[in-house]
């Protein structure tokens, strides 16, 4: 797994071979420790390079082998052997360097890098710290700063950006390893002393105490809970305050604290759900491994509102040609200026040049006539997506696909309006839609997978976590988000404020609660839905039977917000106060706690003390309950697709894994318990009694994720 070839005739070239990435398994490391003393032994050899196979470096540890009984020879003494050699070491970097591999190449005399590569310290984001002496040699080879920068956050560098910061020695546009081979020989016999980074002293930071201070303020606030970007601070901390055997010792502490986590287990889960997502497979039998995409060279938008706006840049970033269609003058003009800006400033942002201008803007639906797809994004009604429908059958060139990127409309129904229902599925982006990273790619019952195939290939061509999944009403996420936005209105009537629940699900780690998340999309767009599945009266009635809609438990509370014009943070009021109409700094509101209070004894209702457990019980199991029926219905091929969505588009904070992953973490049976009480206490709520799926996984013992 590791080879070893004398070439020059003085060079020991060591190639790393553990493909896709290099991963440094056991036998790997077991090979580069032979390798390394076949080199060191071998008095042809003058210095050494470390390459990897396929123009990959080495993507660090082999994240398989976390949470087994790991065997072979353990990276540190292995990374220390390479530094402590008296011939030069010179490792050639292609592709990436991560984690174990940049720390393999830290070890190293020199570091030679193709133009292209990329490297970093990304083991914060599986919930660890670079615990093979990256945390004491980066701050030692770049400052305090700059490590503490790449080691908190997992960034990945540029080659150049590497070059600046000193943590490679050149970057080179040819061959790497025959750029390292050249070097490895110009640097034969000189003195190693001033090579070894682990002897470096760290450059010192001033107000070392005020600097550390302040970066655990930050990292803890946007940590949100998640322990190891604080441990990697520790960490970094030691590597500036102890002597080198020291900070080792720290580091490995620290490690040992975060390697058996719960948290760690979850963001592990998540890199690899990540990645099994792109395996989709439908119900009527299409994958992704026998489904082939159709060639998409030109593709269409229809509607151009700020979904639209957002689908043309993402599009635009790919690269391909875009027709751009709006039918109201002022609307496309607006249209116009707002996608350039957002094509500049993303540019700015990358540090690349503009995208050049591919798109055509135009007011007349024939447009699309040339387009491989086209992604309907006009408002959220279904006669006028049936009317577009039926135009784009008329319209489009034979075998086009089209997309609809409604948030929760049928797609079967859609599908009808055309000639070539076949060729109809959803692409659900999310707001804004060249920002989020998530993409519901729905497939009706007639879609074809040749269809899915090509959306869910576009859908990565744009960099979006794609995730297939079936037709139903608001498909996964949006489906999941109703039961555990109903048990947040409930809890408002039996006591809670909208403070108070969001201080629990900001606690838990979402970003923000659910009463802001409302406030920012507007309390107007869940208004409407309800207005058009007739669960809307106007007015306020009193009595238990004014609470009852449709058999069920129902919260008229947002109603009657919006009644009064509170929709939030376009209005200025919502279920907070905002100093103006757009604001975005949510205050409390005396009004609506009074509002509250008025409501409840119209109600009857006595206010009780609810506590954040009973908030994350009630709003996240309902939420985790639907996730299990959704799969049981066969909407979600898997776990890991509900995960998926929930932490790439809902904010479901990543270091607990997805709402079915922390259902496995904190015990089906629990769930399960729990959800029973809740409805025996609230018998008129569907949504806690436990789906028979899960019912069925606790009875058998059985887990929805092996790794649990
Ligand atoms: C108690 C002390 C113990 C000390 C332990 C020492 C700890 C060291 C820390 C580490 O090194 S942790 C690992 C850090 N490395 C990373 O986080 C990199 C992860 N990989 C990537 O970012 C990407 O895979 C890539 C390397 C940039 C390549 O991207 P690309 O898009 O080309 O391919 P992918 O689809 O992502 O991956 C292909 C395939 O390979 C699997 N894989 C990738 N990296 C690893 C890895 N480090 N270990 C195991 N497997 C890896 C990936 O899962 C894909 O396979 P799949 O079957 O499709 O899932």
């Amino acid at each position: 797994m590791a080879q070893f070839s004398l070439v020059s005739a003085s060079v020991g070239l060591i190639t790393l071979q553990n493909p896709p990435v290099n991963a440094l398994s056991a036998v790997l490391r077991q090979g580069i420790v032979d390798a390394v003393e076949k080199a060191l032994c071998d008095p042809k050899v003058k210095s050494v390079v470390i390459c990897g196979q396929n123009g990959i470096f080495c993507g660090g540890a082999d994240i398989r082998e976390f949470g087994t009984n790991m065997r072979g020879p353990p990276l540190i003494p292995m990374i220390h052997a390479i530094e402590s050699a008296n011939k030069p070491m010179v490792a050639a970097i292609e592709g990436s360097a991560l984690g174990g591999g940049l720390e393999l190449a830290l070890g190293c005399h020199y570091r030679i890098a193709h133009s292209q590569a990329r490297l970093g310290l990304p083991e914060v984001t599986l919930g660890l710290l670079p615990a093979a002496g990256g945390s004491q040699r980066l701050p030692r080879l770049i400052g305090v700063p700059a490590a503490l920068n790449l080691i908190t956050t997992g960034r990945h560098v540029t080659a150049a950006e590497a070059l600046q910061l000193g943590i490679v020695d050149q970057v080179t546009d040819h061959n790497t390893v025959d750029a390292a081979v050249k070097f490895s020989q110009s640097v034969a016999g000189q003195s190693l002393d001033g090579r070894r980074i682990s002897t470096y002293p760290c450059p010192v930071q001033p107000n070392l105490d005020a600097f550390f201070e302040e970066a655990m303020l930050k990292v803890r606030q946007s940590a949100r809970g998640a322990i190891a970007p604080v441990a990697c601070v520790q960490a970094v901390r030691a590597a500036a305050t102890l002597p080198y055997a020291q900070g080792m010792k720290r580091e490995k502490e620290l490690m040992a604290t975060l390697f058996t986590s719960g948290q760690a287990r979850a963001l592990q889960y998540c890199f690899f759900a990540q990645r099994a997502v792109g395996r989709w497979s439908t119900p009527s039998g299409g994958r992704w491994d026998t489904s082939k995409p159709r060639p998409v060279h030109t593709a269409a938008v229809i509607g151009l509102g700020t979904m639209g706006r957002g689908i043309t840049v993402a599009l635009a970033q790919t690269g391909l040609s875009v027709v751009a269609v709006e039918t109201q003058v002022k609307q496309l003009t607006e249209a116009k200026q707002a996608v350039s800006g957002m094509l500049e400033r993303g540019a700015t942002r990358r540090g690349a040049a503009p995208t050049p201008d591919r798109i055509t803007y135009s007011e007349n639906i024939q447009a699309v006539a040339g387009a491989d797809l086209v992604i309907e994004a006009v408002f959220e009604d279904m006669a006028l997506k049936e009317k577009v429908f039926r135009q784009l059958s008329d319209v489009c060139k034979p075998g086009a696909l089209l997309c609809t990127n409604t948030s929760a409309l049928d797609i079967d129904h859609l599908a009808s309006q055309t000639r070539n229902p076949e060729l109809v599925v959803g692409m659900h982006f999310f707001a804004p839609a060249h920002v989020m990273k998530l993409l519901e790619v729905v497939y009706g019952p007639r879609s074809s997978s040749q269809a899915v195939a090509t959306a869910m290939q576009l859908g990565k061509k744009m960099g979006k976590i794609s995730v297939a999944v079936g037709n139903c009403r608001g498909f996964v996420g949006n489906r999941m988000l109703k039961p555990y936005l109903e048990q947040a209105f409930f809890l408002l009537e039996e006591g809670a404020t909208p403070e108070l629940v969001d201080r629990a699900l900001e606690d838990f780690g979402f970003p923000m609660g659910v009463f802001k998340v409302s406030d920012l999309s507007g309390l107007d767009v869940g208004w409407r839905v309800r207005k058009a599945d007739g669960m809307v009266e106007s007015g306020l009635s009193t009595g238990p039977s004014a609470r009852i809609r449709q058999g069920r438990r129902y919260s008229p509370l947002g109603d009657l917000l919006c009644e009064q014009g509170r929709f939030g943070q376009k209005t200025g009021r919502g279920w907070y106060l905002y100093d103006k109409p757009g604001g975005r700094v949510s205050k409390s509101d005396p009004w609506l706690h009074s509002f509250l209070e008025e409501y409840r004894v119209q109600q009857g209702l006595v206010a009780r003390r609810v506590d954040q457990q009973e908030v994350l019980e009630r709003c996240l199991f309902a939420l985790i309950n639907e996730g299990f029926q959704i799969l049981e219905e066969g909407i979600a091929a898997g776990p890991e697709d509900i995960d998926a969505i929930y932490v790439f588009g809902y904010g479901w904070p990543r270091h607990r894994g997805g709402p079915m992953f922390y259902a496995g973490m904190v015990g089906l049976a629990k769930v399960m318990e729990r959800l029973d009480h809740y409805h025996q206490a609230h018998p008129d709520e569907p949504s806690l009694q436990p789906c028979s799926l899960l019912r069925r996984l606790v009875a058998s013992g059985k887990k929805l994720h092996s790794q649990l």
